[in-house]
């Protein structure tokens, strides 16, 4: 499709706070891109002009934020409404190849609905979580730039045009981001993340080494701060792209010269994946 007829939702309810930057990342880049209530897909008591269909748009985006106040755990509030109203639509538009993202609080809700690690190709939507983003161990808030390498082979549709095991600089904000597998279970999980060329992102030092606390800021296993699904057109990170897509973003930018922020090739990556589709 032509970039004018790309057209990305940003989902918001109470709570959500990252979804004007996120619209703002895609409309810098000639994509209609607009923030969408969750209850515009489905309530009655949207108008018209004002109702939306999930089958309007080419991606959708599940942004940061604290929605419905990280109450019960980060995104489980969100992922629950969607699996009552949604699931079925969201795991056809999954299964069709149209692109999802999950940014921050947007990845605890896609871990949360089962929409990653999304092993199952015929069940982009498992049941039941199969991971979690549990409390940090630090037990805190955590904000601050974290390096992350690249370390897809090409499998994620957000990452295409970053080159595998460069490292980028994207900030964290979160209290709950530590990727925690089923225990006993954790190198099963990796081997088959690594497998599928699912992991995409880990959390590395200013060398781009792996090392702990503070440069892995929430103890994630294995360093990892994003996944993709197994077809790769769901992703889901920690870090906020969004907040760096201009040079002038970077707390480094006086000293070191970019074209761009670190985190606009994510939103350039899946615009020209669906530019082919
Ligand atoms: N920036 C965000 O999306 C916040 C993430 C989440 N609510 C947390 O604190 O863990």
């Amino acid at each position: 499709m032509d970039r004018e007829e790309i057209r990305v939702a940003v989902l918001r309810i109470e709570g959500t706070n990252c979804e004007d930057e996120t619209v703002s990342a895609f409309r810098a880049l000639g994509v209609e891109a607009e923030a969408v209530h969750l209850k515009q897909f489905y309530s009655d008591m949207i108008g018209d002009d004002e109702a939306r269909n999930i089958w309007d748009y080419s991606a959708v985006v599940f942004p940061g934020g604290f929605s419905a106040g990280d109450y019960v755990r980060a995104g489980a509030i969100f992922s629950a409404r969607i699996k009552s109203k949604l699931r079925h639509d969201l795991e056809l538009f999954i299964k069709e190849g149209y692109a999802v993202l999950g940014i921050c609080n947007g990845f605890q809700i896609l871990v949360e609905l089962g929409a990653l690690p999304g092993f199952d190709e015929d069940r982009p939507v498992a049941d039941k979580p199969e991971m979690a983003l549990a409390i940090n161990d630090s037990s805190r808030f955590e904000c601050r730039q974290s390096y992350l390498k690249h370390e897809n082979s090409g499998k994620c549709i957000f990452t295409k045009l970053y080159r595998k095991n460069e490292v980028v600089v994207f900030p964290v904000a979160h209290a709950e981001g530590k990727v925690t597998f089923p225990v006993g279970k954790e190198e099963e999980y990796l081997q088959q993340l690594e497998e599928n060329d699912q992991v995409v992102f880990r959390y590395v030092d200013g060398q781009g080494n792996y090392a702990g606390y503070p440069w892995n800021p929430n103890g994630s296993y294995s360093n990892i701060a994003g996944i993709c699904n197994v077809k790769g057109n769901v992703f889901g990170l920690m870090p906020h792209p969004e907040r760096v897509i201009h040079p002038w973003q970077h707390s480094d930018w006086a000293r070191k010269r970019r074209d761009e922020g670190d985190g606009l090739r994510v939103f350039k990556s899946v615009i020209e994946y669906l530019e082919r589709f």
